[in-house]
């Protein structure tokens, strides 16, 4: 189909969201998702919610071009670095984004019982108004996203094999997003955030 990259900008109060369905091809993607389960050292780090300790309901991996750890839901990562095809991507999402960013924090969803509660990506060092690129290959997984104060905003996508979601400007002050589990059987998903870690 001639226009399938054609980014899509949601129309959004307070956000700046937009949505590439197919950034890479299928092939890359094909690619892409085969190397990653591979070659990310993939692990299940315990998390701190509401003084409660749980495993983190899905893996991850932090990579990163400094030293900086990245903190979230009370657990501290210690960055790797890079990792050939983290790189290659790394810097495709650059040239489009025009922005540099430090650190990828990657997500494996095994099945359809992982997921990712709500939240913003709002870490202080992440600074003010944070670009957050974010690049899934594998099942396709649902995306909610909800206002923080007005119950009537919200959005749902699909996260596509191969598509790139770009979260700026006031999106993570004013809304909250996640990846809730589904009862449907469904294989593995990968998503990996690139983020400026400051
Ligand atoms: O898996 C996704 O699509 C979202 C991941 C996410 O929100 C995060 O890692 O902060
Ligand atoms: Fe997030």
């Amino acid at each position: 189909m001639l226009f399938e990259n054609e980014p899509i900008v949601l129309k959004m109060k307070d956000a700046e969201v937009i949505y590439f369905p197919a950034f890479f091809n299928s092939s890359e993607a094909d690619f892409y998702f085969k190397s990653l389960l591979n070659s990310v050292t993939w692990q299940q780090d315990d998390i701190r919610i509401f003084g409660k300790t749980m495993p983190q309901p899905r893996l991850t991996a932090l990579y990163a071009n400094n030293e900086k750890p990245y903190s979230y839901s009370g657990i501290t990562m210690t960055p790797q670095e890079f990792n050939t095809p983290l790189s290659i991507i790394k810097t495709k999402i650059e040239s489009e984004t025009q922005h540099k960013f430090t650190t990828c924090l990657c997500n494996l969803y095994r099945d359809g019982n992982d997921s990712n509660g709500w939240h913003s990506d709002n870490e202080k060092e992440l600074g003010q108004n944070p670009i957050i690129a974010s690049v899934s290959f594998g099942a396709a997984r649902v995306f909610h996203l909800k206002h923080r104060k007005d119950a009537n905003l919200k959005q749902k996508l699909i996260l596509q094999h191969g598509s790139l979601l770009l979260m700026k400007g006031e999106t993570q002050k004013h809304w909250l997003h996640q990846v809730p589990k589904t009862k449907k059987v469904i294989g593995q998903r990968i998503n990996l955030t690139f983020r400026t870690v400051y």
